[in-house]
């Protein structure tokens, strides 16, 4: 069995002294894609955060590649990329620029290499207007041109289709489970149902096990 690259162990969330979920075994390994699901309020984005590194669990413990994710943070950004619900956008910088502090974090990309991950995403002509002049469904876009540059193995993503078109929902689904399909990982929040999903697709919903 190929041993996981993301495992949780007995992982608890506690918010406002309000218990989310608690005992949360999870375990991910190449190639699998976790959906999150859940209604409004049951963690769903609270446990991203946690995967991330964002937060810290009220118990229990993130492991990636078998070490807990608190003893390397300096790798972190080399192991996943998290997009948040709010795309992260600024509004002054053109699509370009922002794609480009955006990987200076892990990889820098080359200009050529933007480009061509914008007009994967539908924005050719797009490249160098501010932000701010995009429609919510373009910025969403922008934020997601990420997954087209060198992103590495892990990709935590919450509500990463919202305000996307029915297009753009399809070529996301597309391109995340290719992305398992090749060995990554994708974790992500949705209310959406979803068209598409790679062989190593399961699903967590955290309505079920709410404490
Ligand atoms: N910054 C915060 N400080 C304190 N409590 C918070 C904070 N953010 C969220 N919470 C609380 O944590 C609980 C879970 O929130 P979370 O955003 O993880 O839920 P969610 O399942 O992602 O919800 P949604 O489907 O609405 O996005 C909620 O009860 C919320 O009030």
């Amino acid at each position: 069995m190929t041993s996981p690259y993301l495992e949780t162990v007995a992982l608890a969330c506690e918010r406002d002294w309000r218990l989310l979920f608690e005992r949360l075994d999870l375990q991910l390994a190449r190639g699998e894609m976790l959906q999150v699901a859940g209604p409004n309020g049951s963690g769903k984005t609270s446990l991203l955060r946690l995967l991330c590194g964002l937060m810290q669990p009220t118990a229990g413990e993130v492991r990636l590649n078998g070490k807990p994710l608190a003893s390397q943070r300096s790798e972190l950004a080399r192991n996943l990329l998290w997009i948040g619900h709010a795309a992260g956008i600024k509004g002054l910088l053109t699509p370009e620029e922002n794609l480009r502090w955006l990987c200076a974090l892990h990889q820098p990309a080359e200009r050529d290499a933007i480009w061509e991950a914008l007009e994967a995403v539908g924005l050719r002509g797009f490249e160098d207007v501010p932000c701010h002049t995009l429609s919510a469904g373009q910025q969403r876009r922008v934020a997601l041109a990420r997954l087209y540059l060198d992103a590495p193995p892990l990709w935590i993503l919450d509500e990463p289709f919202t305000a996307l078109d029915k297009q753009g929902v399809a070529q996301l689904e597309a391109h995340l489970a290719a992305h398992c399909e090749q060995g990554g990982l994708v974790v992500f929040t949705t209310h959406h149902t979803m068209g598409q999903v790679p062989a190593g697709y399961r699903e967590l919903d955290l309505g079920q096990r709410r404490a």
